[in-house]
């Protein structure tokens, strides 16, 4: 038997990555739908309650309209996109999390696959939060320096398109300056922080890969912790997981001449965790694939979780 499969959003940048890491699969039937029909609500209806897993690869509002358009009791969602990843009645897809996030996720029908930033974000900070080392009241900041497919179609289109005026694109951007940037959410509510993080996010001229810095003063911490203790309390916390690797402390040979760039991930559904500094200042450094980890690996990795199979299948 094999699943039927429907990515909703084909033609998109997640989309095709989860059409390309299935479009292998002997368990897997993917259902294409007509180009010309893909924004056709009541075609989509068909796709989707035909599928026994549906992939949303969509803006947000689309996104809540897809569900929506799922009216049978069988077929499991898995989202993308921001819509649903706080929304209680849905599963947040980061499997490592904790010790019970893969049951709940086995056993889900609706899954939210986070965001990019936010993957990298909650995967070094969340268990030290839950070790009581981090307190929930700290104030968080955290910089991100990501390639330009993390914004879609459009920004794709912005930095490769011709005409678009590329000097204003070569040295990296801030961007998000309205600090309300659409993964706050998540990452405030998975780790249970009082106050929203100070978040700036950079987008440079390279297409997929990112790094995620979350800096911590160990003097305001609620215990006496070391970077170098925290290397250990991360490595244990995530000494099983395949797709997780927490670097050496103080990984100098990972850098090049001290330089660490973002695309060391590419292409995989890893995650690497850094972390530097003394007793002092600690600084965590998580690094992914935005299209990898950060979307359609992950996506894929909960799928395979939620069809009770080895959570591996068809990733790197
Ligand atoms: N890129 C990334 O790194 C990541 C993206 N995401 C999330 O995944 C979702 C998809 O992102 P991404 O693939 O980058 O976006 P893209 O813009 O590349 O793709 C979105 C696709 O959805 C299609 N679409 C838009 N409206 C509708 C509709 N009403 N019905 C059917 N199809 C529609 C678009 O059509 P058209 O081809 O006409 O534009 C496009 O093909 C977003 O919510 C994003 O936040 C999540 C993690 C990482
Ligand atoms: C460069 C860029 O604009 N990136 C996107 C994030 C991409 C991502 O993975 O987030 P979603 O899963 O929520 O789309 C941003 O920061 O808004």
């Amino acid at each position: 038997m094999k699943y039927k499969v429907f990515v909703d959003g084909q033609e998109g940048t997640t989309g095709l990555k989860i059409n390309e890491r299935l479009s292998g699969r002997a368990d897997i039937d993917i259902l294409k739908i007509d180009p010309e029909r893909r924004k056709d609500p009541e075609e989509r209806r068909a796709f989707l309650n035909n599928a026994d897993i549906a992939f949303l690869c969509l803006p947000d509002d689309a996104s809540r309209e897809s569900a929506a358009l799922v009216t049978n009791n069988r077929t499991k969602i898995i989202d993308a996109s921001t819509a649903h990843r706080t929304d209680p009645n849905w599963t947040y897809g980061i499997p490592e999390l904790s010790k019970n996030q893969r049951a709940l996720i086995k056993d889900s029908h609706r899954v939210a696959v986070p965001g990019c930033h936010a993957t990298g974000f909650n995967m070094a900070l969340y268990p030290l939060i839950q070790e009581g080392i981090v307190p929930k009241d700290y104030p968080v900041t955290c910089q991100s320096v990501t390639g330009y497919s993390g914004g879609g179609k459009k920004l794709i289109e912005k930095y490769e398109g011709t005409g678009a005026d590329k000097k204003n694109l070569e040295s990296p951007q801030f961007y998000a300056l309205s600090l309300k940037h659409k993964h706050l959410p998540e990452m405030q509510k998975v780790n249970g922080l009082v106050f929203p993080p100070l978040f700036t996010p950079i987008v440079g001229d390279f297409y997929q890969g990112m790094v995620v810095a979350v800096p911590l003063l160990a003097r305001l911490l609620s215990k006496k912790i070391s970077a170098e203790d925290v290397q250990n309390i991360l490595a244990s916390y995530y000494a099983s997981e395949r797709f997780v690797r927490v670097m050496p402390y103080g990984s100098e040979s990972y850098l090049d001449n001290g330089f660490l760039d973002a695309t060391g991930c590419n292409n995989t559904n890893r995650i690497e965790i850094f972390v530097f500094g003394d007793s002092e200042q600690i600084l965590l450094l998580s690094r992914l694939d935005n299209l990898g980890k950060g979307a359609s690996g992950a996506a894929v990795q909960n799928m395979n979780i939620m069809l009770g199979l080895d959570e591996g299948i068809g990733l790197e």
